[in-house]
Order: C-alpha cells, then sequence, then structure tokens
C-alpha cells in the first residue's frame, strides 16, 4: 500500500491487502502530506431507513457487529493468556507473523525511530487499563500510572479515548499528557503561537494554569442553536420537534436520558455520557437479549439525523454524524504539537479497539508511523504491530523510557 503523492494529497496506489513487506520498519516510507483533515464541511451524510422497526438484514448486521465486538474473556487471567488452548495458541502466533509484537520487534522500532522524535498516542480503556465488566471501574494500575508518566518526561504523549475528556482524564490523573475525549471531538492540546487555529477552536487554561488549545470539531459542524434547544419547552418536547436542534451536548444528554429510559428493563444494560457521545453498553447482557439493546438503540437515534452508530467492545456508541475520528484527532495533535510535516517525527499509536483503527490507517497510509494493536486474539488491523495486553502495553512503555534514557543521540 504505497503512497504516490501529488501536490495536494496522497493517492493510493495499490489498494491490495496489507503486505508483510510493510510490516517492517525500514519501509516506511518518507513523510507525505495528509490531504487536509479540516474540512469546511465535515458533516456526513448517512442513509436513514424510516420505519421503526430494525428490519432482519440490520438486525443480523447489528447482531453480527454485536457478537464479534470483543473476545470473550471469561476471567482476568485469559488477559495474562494462562488460560488459552493450543489450537488459540497457534492461531495467534500465525496472525503474529502478520501483526509482529512489538516487544521482539522493539530493536526494529527503535532502529527506526534513531534521530526522529517519537510522539505516543494511547487509547485508554483497554490499552491502559485492562477491559472490566463495570465501565466505572475500568482503574489503571499503580504500575501502569507511573509508566506512562515517565514516558510522557521524554516523549509528547496523549491519550485518545472514547469517554468523556474530563472522565479519562479521571482516570489518567496525569497533569504532562494531552488529552482527547468523546473519539477526538473533545480536545485539550498544546497552544502553538506559529499556527493558525482552526474554526472552534478556543484558547484557555488547563486545570494547572497553563495555555491550552480547547477543539471541539462537533460543535463547529452542526451549528448551534442553544437559544431555541435550551428553551424549557424544548426539553418537554419529543425529539422529532426540534429536528434541526444541532447543539451537541443537548443531544447528547437528550440521548442519554431516551437510551436510559428505553433501556432500563433490560438487565445488565448499562448507558454512559460521554459529553458528545453516549456508550450503551451490553457486556452484561444476556446475549438473548442483545437484539432488544439493538432495537432499543435504534429506535433513539432514528429521531436524531444528525446522530449515527458506531460499535466498540461490548458496546454500541451513539455519535454526531461529522466526519471526525480518532485518526483526525491524531492529525490535529501532530499539527498542534508541531510535529507534522518532518520526516525526523515517529508517531506511535497504542489501541485495542474498532475506533482506534482510524488512527492506525492514518498512520499507516500516510506513511507517518506505527499503529500497535493491543489483542490477545487474532483481528485485521491496519496497525503494523501488536501487543497482547495492558501488562505488555506497560512493558513497551517502560522499554521506549529505557531506550531513551541509554540512547546516545
Ligand atoms: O477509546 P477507549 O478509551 O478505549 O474507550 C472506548 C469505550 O471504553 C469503555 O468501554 C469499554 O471498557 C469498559 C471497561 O473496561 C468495558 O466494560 C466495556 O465493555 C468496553 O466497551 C467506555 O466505558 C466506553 O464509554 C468507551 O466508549
Amino acid at each position: 500500500m504505497d503512497l504516490k503523492s501529488n501536490h495536494t494529497a496522497p493517492v493510493l496506489a495499490d489498494p491490495a491487502p496489507i503486505s508483510k513487506s510493510r510490516l517492517v520498519a525500514s519501509s516506511l516510507l518518507p513523510y507525505s502530506s495528509p490531504a487536509p483533515v479540516f474540512s469546511p464541511n465535515l458533516l456526513l451524510t448517512v442513509p436513514r431507513k424510516k420505519t421503526g422497526i430494525l428490519d432482519d438484514v440490520r438486525a443480523s448486521s447489528w447482531l453480527d457487529a454485536m457478537k464479534s465486538s470483543s473476545p470473550r474473556h471469561t476471567s482476568t487471567r485469559d488477559y495474562n493468556h494462562e488460560i488459552v488452548s493450543a489450537d488459540t495458541d497457534v492461531a495467534y502466533r500465525t496472525w503474529m507473523v502478520k501483526y509482529p509484537s512489538a516487544l521482539s520487534s522493539f530493536e526494529q522500532i527503535t532502529n527506526f525511530a534513531k534521530g526522529k522524535r517519537i510522539a505516543l498516542f494511547l487509547d485508554y480503556d483497554g490499552t491502559l487499563s485492562p477491559i472490566v465488566d463495570n465501565p466505572d471501574f475500568a482503574f489503571m494500575s499503580i504500575d501502569m500510572r507511573a509508566a506512562v508518566a515517565k514516558v510522557a518526561k521524554y516523549f509528547p504523549t496523549a491519550i485518545i479515548s472514547g469517554r468523556s475528556r474530563d472522565k479519562v482524564y479521571g482516570f489518567v490523573g496525569l497533569t504532562d499528557l494531552y488529552y482527547a475525549g468523546s473519539h477526538g471531538m473533545d480536545i485539550m492540546g498544546p497552544v502553538r503561537e506559529s499556527s493558525d487555529d482552526p474554526p472552534n477552536c478556543i484558547r484557555s487554561t488547563d486545570k494547572q494554569g497553563k495555555g491550552v488549545k480547547l477543539f471541539q470539531p462537533a460543535s463547529e459542524f452542526l451549528p448551534m442553536i442553544d437559544e431555541v434547544c435550551m428553551a424549557p419547552e424544548c426539553h418537554t418536547l419529543s425529539p422529532s420537534a426540534f429536528p434541526l436542534c444541532s447543539n451537541v451536548e443537548f443531544h447528547s444528554s437528550q440521548v442519554f436520558n431516551s437510551l436510559v429510559n428505553s433501556t432500563k428493563e433490560i438487565k445488565g444494560a448499562k448507558v454512559e455520557n460521554n459529553k458528545f457521545c453516549v456508550s450503551v453498553h451490553y457486556r452484561n447482557v444476556d446475549e438473548k437479549n442483545w437484539k432488544t439493546v439493538a432495537q432499543c438503540v435504534h429506535d433513539v437515534i432514528r429521531n436524531y439525523p444528525r446522530l449515527r452508530l458506531s460499535h466498540g467492545r461490548k458496546v454500541l456508541e451513539v455519535r454526531p454524524v461529522i466526519d471526525w475520528d480518532k485518526g483526525k484527532a491524531l492529525t490535529f495533535l501532530l499539527e498542534s504539537l508541531g510535529l507534522s510535516n518532518h520526516d525526523d517525527v515517529l508517531p506511535i499509536y497504542v489501541g485495542d479497539d474498532r475506533t482506534d483503527e482510524d488512527a492506525f490507517k492514518v498512520l499507516r497510509e500516510g506513511n507517518l508511523g506505527y499503529g500497535i494493536l493491543v489483542s490477545s486474539a487474532p483481528k485485521e488491523s491496519n496497525a503494523f504491530f501488536s501487543l497482547r495486553d495492558p501488562q505488555e502495553v506497560m512493558e513497551f512503555l517502560k522499554s521506549l523510557v529505557n531506550w531513551k534514557k541509554t540512547s546516545v543521540l
């Protein structure tokens, strides 16, 4: 999948599947400018069905996606890969030929990184913290926090999460990082005096009083009609009474309430407000009721033409219909950090989820850097390397720090 670049945007020359040869560090091509990401129109068009019933075809594709959305884990020991059958192990090892371990390939990675500035982008759930049944208890370990704190001393580091920015900051609790919440729709990044800010970017200060840039692309592309939406009568009307209402946060809380209401009878279902997105968790729902979860979500979002659905790990994620994702957030952060358009920069993105694939794709297709997929089960990815679980992520972060400390640059 090599790139031929013209003056404006790279052209994909070969849409063939990811080849083994692309997995070697030396084949990372020199930087070619990515297409501008801040296009004036980020609104996506999503075809909608008028019917209120989730028809069989859609229901089965939702269900298939729901079933395949996360490797089954029966106990935490799975994550330490102690209980794996021989078959699973063989399948995993075969898969690792295509996605080699970032730990065993560490020398290859650092050889390529020599003389370059590494920038680190880390997903939260399933990457820095193990997947647990209750999303409110997805704490990272003390050791992991220490490892992240150390790595952030040596490399610019950002967390890009589907959680709300405040919530993920609450879990990580480190100040020397940049945070992007709501799948990148709520970014608090560094201020760069020399660069122009895109629309919807405001300068502010963080909790420590440091100058920061706050970028919330969703509010730009779903123009606010605050006055209308926030009028008290709005709250009592059904959502279809204000189809043009486009205050995302307002939608988010409206949708949140509707989803909470419609799923309250489903045992184990949990709805989480992530500010610009709402997550509907079904990890603890009996599989025979997953279709009901899907139906409830479908029934709610069909009232909101400006919302769409994506799938995460045993979670349905409702988000605004804008062309913005973790990949765009990564590009935005690289620009904000003054690290885009440089041959001597090596971004590394570590993540476990489907939504992280957008970031892996940006790195792969732009020949910019490495995606590292965290997975204990084989799955197709745009990442270059793999790590099994958060424990291995921690080892990788520690190795980066040791390498940096000892390398003579
Ligand atoms: O982008 P991320 O930081 O990975 O956030 C994606 C979603 O992560 C959380 O859900 C996932 O982790 C939970 C805790 O381990 C688990 O219970 C759930 O099944 C997973 O889907 C978070 O709760 C969601 O809101 C995020 O969208």
